[in-house]
């Protein structure tokens, strides 16, 4: 008699942490699964008058083997494979009380359903095709052993002694379910969140930016509310890089994201493009004041010193595109900006300049 429970399926080879939580979670189900199960399985000894070399059996697998399982896949060097082979065992151990209960309808279909629904939770339709195969084997060679006895008929007492298995058991195994969905989401969440972040700056990465741009475009246009871009590029960062090293050089592009979120509302979005490159979506807003924010982050950035390297000065280019009638889609869109930003760098760097629609 055994069963386990449900857990995530095979692991990764760089998560030992997470084979030891798989285990664990496999011993809690373990334990509470044989613990319900010894019942159901101890209603029929008790019924046949067996012989205490059985119920000895049946108190050992019940209450001994899991915590053995348990130190038998935590010591293991391979913590996942021992306890996928435990969860082979406790099936080739359920399919023996299946024969000593000479097929008892209750608890024998129940041990059978059990065993079967944790191993598809835990492994799939293969594991469970494998798990079946030895209880089976283990039941016909028990049966054959024992005698080929069949007592398929299921007293009350038996019944209610199976009454707790057959409840508090699946609660268990939809409640593990439940919880590793709800931890499927939010790693999805999690995902989700570092594929459109930039790891450096934690601003949106340029996966996303043109999803937002088209967004913002559909909507002011739909409401006829103005929106401008803005691109801003750090002027000769690559000297910076080169002559106060990467990490002062990353610092940089920190503390403009950190300008760059400060300048912004809430409907705003900010976003770097990559390397020195950043840019703005600003909504609802027309072209004087997107370049009030230009300027806001221009002077920002020119007065920003850095603990990491005091005589250090660094200033910005920016481009200002509004989002005119003829701008038709983000790629236009930042072309405008980008020819905008292009002549700020010719203008000597440390300005702004606006793109002509
Ligand atoms: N520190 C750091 N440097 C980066 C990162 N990504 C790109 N870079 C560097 O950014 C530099 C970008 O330089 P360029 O595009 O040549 O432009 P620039 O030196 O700013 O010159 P102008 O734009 O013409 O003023 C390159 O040297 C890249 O190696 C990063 O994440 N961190």
């Amino acid at each position: 008699m055994s069963v386990t429970g449900i857990a995530d399926g095979p692991l990764g080879p760089d998560s030992s942490g997470e084979h030891l939580r798989f285990v664990r979670r496999i011993y809690q189900m373990r334990t509470l699964g044989l613990g319900v199960g010894f019942f159901a399985v101890a209603g029929v000894l008790h019924e046949q008058g067996a012989s205490p070399w059985l119920w000895a059996a049946l108190v050992c697998n019940g209450f001994l083997w899991p915590p053995i399982a348990y130190l038998l896949a935590t010591r293991s060097r391979d913590p996942e494979y021992a306890e996928y082979r435990n969860l082979l065992i406790d099936s080739a151990l359920g399919g023996v009380w299946i024969a000593v209960m000479q097929f008892n309808a209750v608890p024998s279909a129940l041990l059978a359903v059990m065993l079967s629904a944790d191993k598809i939770g835990v492994g799939g339709w293969r594991f469970f095709a494998r798990t079946a195969a030895a209880q089976v084997v283990t039941c016909l060679a028990t049966w054959a052993v024992l005698g080929f006895g069949f007592q398929p008929h299921s007293s009350m007492p038996v019944i209610l002694a199976s009454l707790p298995f057959m409840f508090v058991y699946p609660m268990a195994i939809s409640s593990a379910a439940y919880g590793l969905a709800r931890k499927v989401v939010r790693q999805n969440k999690q995902l989700a969140h570092i594929s459109r972040t930039d790891p450096l700056t934690g601003l949106q990465n340029r996966l996303h930016w043109d999803d937002s741009a088209t967004a913002t475009m559909t909507y002011c246009a739909r409401s006829s509310k103005h929106a401008a871009l803005i691109v801003i590029d750090v002027d000769r960062f690559k000297e910076i890089n080169d002559f106060h090293g990467h990490l002062v050089g990353d610092a940089v592009l920190r503390r403009v994201a950190g300008t760059l979120r400060t300048a912004t509302r809430m409907t705003d979005t900010a976003s770097r493009l990559g390397g020195d490159e950043f840019v703005l979506i600003l909504m609802d807003l027309d072209l004087d004041g997107a370049l009030a924010i230009a300027e806001r982050v221009r002077r920002a950035v020119e007065d920003a010193r850095f603990e990491e390297a005091p005589a250090l000065r660094c200033t910005v280019s920016i481009g200002v595109a509004r989002m005119g009638p003829k701008t038709i889609s983000a790629a236009m869109w930042m072309r405008h900006a980008d020819a905008a930003l292009y002549r700020a760098k010719q203008l000597g760097r440390n300005q702004v300049a606006v793109a002509e629609d």
